[in-house]
């Protein structure tokens, strides 16, 4: 791998050559129906890279699959080095991995603030001993200002977007050192895929590691600096994203609908 294909944050604690997630021939099934063939990625500490593809091609069910919620199958699937083809979802959120579905999951009866606190957990540290970044709600409320207001209010009676953002901000209390999205501009007004926007340029500002879906070609040309586009469940394309969005013919062949 190329010290570009890692992004410019060096790990620390981290053999620089090293992989936050690596992920070699994943295959992976609902039921008997294989969905995913020999899919290989990595994300390097402070990168925010982009699982590209139209509609079916594959991405939630990667996302899926490295969570174990899915079964799969890999030649090598870990994360800071710990394997995690044997492991259960929750034991992969709880080395440090956020995973927001592309479903909002939001506890409707319960307020802002309480979603908030059931994300919690403890500070974690890097395995050379530095703190990984460490959110709490007052610095989450800076990060999605539309939720400071909505603190004391039912989870239910917010917007779509309003939740989308508590969904994230809640994974985001679990101090996760890598994050999961599935799709975050999907089906949200215009004015909260630019609230996610600016929320992926503060995390990777404060150092996160991101590898989300995205079929919105804008949106991931804003955010993320490496891309994978799937087609049929096979990896097509992995490399820069600029390359990929400015050359007409692989945009027409695995992004555009
Ligand atoms: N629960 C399921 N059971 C069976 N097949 C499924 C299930 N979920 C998804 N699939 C199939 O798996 C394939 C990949 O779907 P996946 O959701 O991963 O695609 P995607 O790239 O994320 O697209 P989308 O943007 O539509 O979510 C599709 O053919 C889809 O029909």
């Amino acid at each position: 791998m190329t010290r570009h294909e890692l992004g410019p944050a060096a790990p620390v604690g981290l053999q620089p050559r090293d992989a936050l997630l690596r992920v070699r021939e994943l295959d992976a099934w609902y039921g008997a129906a294989q969905i995913l063939r020999g899919v290989s990625l990595q994300v390097g500490r402070g990168e925010v890279v982009a699982l590209m593809g139209r509609n079916g091609a594959g991405k939630s069910t990667t996302l899926k699959a490295i969570m174990g919620l899915v079964r799969r199958r890999a030649v090598d699937l870990s994360f800071m080095g710990v394997p995690l083809q044997r492991l259960r979802p929750f034991e992969v959120a709880r080395l440090g991995m956020g995973y927001v579905p592309e479903e909002r999951r939001v506890f409707t009866d319960l307020t802002v603030a309480e979603n908030l606190a059931l994300g919690a957990l403890p500070p974690r540290r890097w395995p050379g001993g530095e703190p990984a970044a460490t959110w709490t709600p007052d610095a989450l409320y800076t990060l999605f200002p539309p939720l400071a207001p909505l603190r004391d209010r039912q989870a239910g009676t917010l917007s779509g977007g309003e939740q989308q953002m508590l969904t994230v901000a809640r994974t985001l209390m679990g101090n996760p050192f890598l994050l999961l999205l599935d799709e975050p501009s999907e089906g949200v007004a215009p004015i909260v895929v630019d609230q996610m926007v600016s929320m992926i340029h503060t995390l990777r500002a404060r150092g996160a590691s991101i590898l989300l879906s995205e079929q919105n070609v804008p949106f991931a040309r804003q955010v993320a600096t490496r891309a994978y586009v799937l087609e049929k469940g096979v990896i097509r394309y992995s490399g820069a994203l600029a390359p990929l969005l400015d050359d007409e013919t692989l945009r027409r062949e695995y992004l555009t609908l």
